[in-house]
């Protein structure tokens, strides 16, 4: 039972009525049954029984074992069910209905349909581009032009606590004669924010960026993990392949784009005039003021700010559907690495070290936290996302 009433959220608690985001949990006397909760605090409430309880229309929707009934709702059913939510944590009674979180278990919050994974951070490209591609141009012609990305692996995007085991896979330094096979030496973390597709759009109708929050329902943070010796060697031409299919771990909390209302802010300016479809000179402001921090061993490593980096997230959901692409409940899609301009804001071991290492250890523990200014000086809070490196199958740790 919990010591603290729930409703009374410590000051400063930067998952008060203002963040509220959904994952999904069971406990431990009901292992089985998956149901949709809201972090409050050090709490998550049962959606689901507290939708009963209340005679909410919506409780069918939170009764599901995935976030993705409510995701493909629609922008006014999301709108609704967190009024409703920000009722339910705040009215009298129904303390039955919150679980401490460390008494229960947190899964992957959606089904994840399609992964698309950016590389919108201006500062993130260049370091890479320096350090990969020291002879030529760091950020190639196009990259101002339009938001580059490549299609991840849906199929192991893992919910944060998961262990990450590390990848194999052929090696081959520039000074060596052939590649050997083994376990990675470079194994990387990415400080990403994810962005997690509702309503879906039929093939054929590109969604535009004044569209974006009829579409994407929330946030999350992710950990891109990256084992930069396969990457090195597979990459030319056709870009990320296994260095970086083996494990994508994302926050079990997805928080509403609403929740950000206050820390929406302009984007760098831009270089060059944009293609009509990416032209967001006249909209609001697409950019988001989330803090990241990079923890390793407990240790902060890196403060990777959001608000830097050159594509939007609205710019990037334009650009994917442009061609024709339709959209689905749960595609997923990952900003790319977070950098700033300054060397303790870059988000992957790969810049911090100027690409000399060292990289992870078995045993390490990475885990990036986020918060956003929200309304009346609150902070809006992200779920963690941390895992730690266990050592590849039939290697022992050091
Ligand atoms: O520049 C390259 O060849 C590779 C860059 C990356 O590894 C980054 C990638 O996954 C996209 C990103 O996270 O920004
Ligand atoms: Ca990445
Ligand atoms: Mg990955």
């Amino acid at each position: 039972m919990p010591q603290q009433s729930p409703r009374e959220l410590p000051e400063g608690d930067p998952f008060g009525a203002d963040t509220l985001p959904y994952g999904v949990f069971t406990t431990p006397d009901a292992p089985e049954r998956r149901r949709i909760g809201v972090r409050y605090g050090a709490y998550v409430l049962d959606a689901a029984a507290a939708a009963a309880a209340h005679g909410s229309a919506h409780t069918a929707l939170l009764t599901a074992p995935t976030l993705n009934p409510l995701l493909a709702a629609g922008r006014p059913v999301w709108q609704a069910v967190r009024a409703e939510v920000r009722t339910w944590v705040t009215a009298d009674g129904g303390a039955e209905h919150f679980h401490p979180l460390e008494g229960v278990t947190l899964h992957l919050p959606f089904e994840v349909a399609d992964y698309v994974d950016f590389y919108a951070s201006e500062h993130h490209a260049t370091n890479v581009g320096r350090i990969f591609r020291p002879d030529s141009e760091p950020l190639t012609p196009n990259w101002k032009h339009l938001p580059i990305g490549y299609h991840g692996r849906a199929g192991t995007v893992v919910v944060s606590g998961t262990d990450v085991v590390r990848p194999q896979g052929q090696r081959k330094a520039p000074a060596d004669a052939r590649p050997s096979f083994g376990p990675s030496l470079r194994l990387d973390i990415e400080a990403e924010v994810g962005f997690v597709v509702g309503a879906p759009a039929p093939a054929n109708t590109p969604v535009a960026l004044a569209d974006f929050r009829e579409h994407v329902f929330g946030v999350c943070l992710v950990n891109d993990w990256s084992a930069r010796d396969v990457q090195a060697w597979e990459y030319v031409p056709l870009g990320p392949f296994l260095g970086k299919s083996f494990a994508t771990s994302v926050s079990a909390w997805i928080t509403p784009l609403d929740a950000f209302d206050a820390a929406r802010t302009a984007p760098p300016e831009r270089t060059f005039p944009l293609l009509p479809y990416l032209d967001d000179s006249g909209a609001e402001p697409g950019g988001i003021d989330l803090r990241i921090e990079v923890a390793i061993n407990g240790e902060t490593v890196s403060r990777p700010p959001f608000a830097s980096m050159y594509w939007t997230a609205a710019q990037q959901l334009a650009h994917m559907t442009v061609n024709g692409a339709s959209l689905r409940t749960g595609d997923f899609y990952a900003s790319g690495t977070v950098s700033g301009p300054d060397p303790d804001q870059r988000g992957c071991l790969l810049e911090l070290t100027e690409g000399k290492g060292p990289y992870l250890a078995d045993g390490d523990v990475v885990t990036l936290t986020a918060w956003a200014p929200g309304p009346a000086g609150a902070r809006i809070g992200l779920g963690e996302v941390t895992g730690r490196i266990v050592p590849a199958p039939g290697t022992a740790a050091p």
